[in-house]
């Protein structure tokens, strides 16, 4: 990845060049691919999803729904499942420059002059960017570990960074950037959720995933000690991800929000704050001239955030490594619909590595009235679901037919190598 260190010093300014994209590349993106609106059906057979991806190539997930034996059977087999929905973790949501998670106050960051600026949503003119470097989008400030996740996934690429996740997003569509590095989830804080919703908002494809090792420091300006602090400044995860290991250190004082981690560590060294400490990477501390007051405060060892890479096209599945398939579903009749649509999945032993749901922003509540006892308001979601199987394989085909039967919508918003990389918790990045 290019060094974002200070002497670097990326303007943004030229990354908004006026260029043409590509022959046979547009700036505008088809909404339809891997976009199955479906109503309900009684035959499942022969489903096919057929697109066209930019460049004319056809890119065709067929839905052949066959189903080998009996409901019932394997109704049974997979009834364990019902009692699978994983519980959530507070939002992250992010409005302009600032977070606000459960009560902690924000701050504006000061930035560092040297230092390439985030992009912000008036940078975003759609003046795209090709050149022979990948380009790859992240949230936050260099430090960041969004940053650090950006290198994994494209070790030689040049890292842009982004004020806001939606600005990241738009980075991607404008041509700015070739792929967005984004976090989804957190082993110990739970998922990004401002994500899953732009996921949907947005039409590009995940292209792949990397697993970032996270390991946390308490950084401080030179000289600080513990007893002189009055607050702790972080990204909400990372506040959430340390909070038992700051009150076991006696650092019992306020814990504030802001955009990232790095960003934290920027703001302490730009406003010379000697009672603030963040939550941050040991590069951060390197980059903005702190010193690490204490190192691994994460509270599990194992801390580990998982990102997803972002492109305006799909790549192509394959079945010779493994893969995860990522997919976004809802129906009209709610939530009744979740144990039918999990049970295609279990009936083909594809094992499901993540559920989610969020609030379906169109619908949000679905009235149920009955004459005798009122009228009920139910909650409406949108479900999100990876499986360990490739786009390629036909049990993932024949398992989205049927989920297909089951859903008013449905989306693939992926096929994509899983991160096979070595586990290596105590590995800092
Ligand atoms: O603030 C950063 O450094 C980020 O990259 C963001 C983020 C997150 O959004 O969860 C990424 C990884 C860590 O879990 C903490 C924060």
């Amino acid at each position: 990845m290019q060094s974002l260190s200070p002497s670097s010093g990326i303007s943004l300014k030229s990354l908004i060049r006026k260029t043409t994209p590509p022959p046979g590349q547009t700036h505008r993106f088809d909404p339809v691919r891997f976009v199955i609106q479906c109503g309900h059906r009684s035959d499942s057979a022969n489903t096919s999803a057929s697109t066209v991806n930019t460049n004319g190539a056809p890119t065709s997930y067929n839905f052949a729904g066959h189903v080998g034996s009996s409901r019932a059977d394997w109704q049974s087999s997979c009834a364990i499942l019902a009692s699978k929905v994983v519980s959530q973790q507070q939002d992250t949501e992010k409005t302009g420059d600032i977070t606000v998670v459960n009560g902690h106050k924000t701050l504006d960051l000061v930035p560092i002059d040297n230092l390439p600026k985030p992009l912000t949503i008036t940078d975003l003119s759609p003046a795209p960017m090709h050149g022979a470097q990948m380009r790859v989008a992240y949230q936050g400030v260099p430090g960041a570990y969004s940053e650090a996740a950006a290198g994994k996934a494209y070790p030689n690429c040049e890292a842009i960074p982004c004020d806001q996740f939606e600005v990241a997003f738009q980075a991607v569509e404008l041509w700015i950037a070739d792929r967005a590095v984004l976090p989804v989830e957190n082993s110990l804080g739970g998922s990004i959720h401002r994500n899953y919703d732009l996921l949907l908002r947005h039409r590009l494809h995940i292209v792949g995933e990397v697993q970032l090792p996270v390991h946390h420091c308490l950084l401080a300006l030179p000289g600080v000690r513990k007893e002189y602090l009055t607050r702790v400044i972080s990204h909400p995860q990372a506040l959430a991800q340390c909070e038992l290991t700051l009150t076991k250190l006696g650092i019992n004082v306020s814990r504030e929000a802001v955009d990232d981690t790095a960003g934290a560590a920027e703001y302490i060294a730009a406003n010379n704050l000697r009672d603030t400490a963040a939550i941050a990477s040991a590069r951060a501390a390197e980059l903005y001239g702190l010193q690490i007051l204490a190192e691994g405060i994460q509270d599990d060892s194992s801390n580990v955030t998982r990102f997803v890479m972002l492109a305006r096209d799909p790549i192509i599945p394959r079945t010779d490594r493994p893969f995860k398939t990522s997919i976004v579903f809802a129906h009209d009749k709610g939530t009744s619909v979740l144990f039918k649509v999990l049970s295609a999945f279990a009936f083909r032993n594809i094992s499901l590595t993540k559920i989610e749901s969020r609030p379906h922003r169109n619908r949000p509540i679905r009235l149920v009235d009955d004459a005798n006892v009122g009228t009920a308001k139910h909650f409406e979601y949108m479900f999100y679901v990876d499986f360990e199987a490739s786009m390629a394989d036909v049990r993932a085909q024949n398992a989205l037919a049927e989920v297909q039967e089951f859903t008013s919508f449905l989306r693939v918003l992926g096929s994509y190598p899983m991160d096979m990389t070595p586990w290596c918790p105590s590995r800092e990045e």
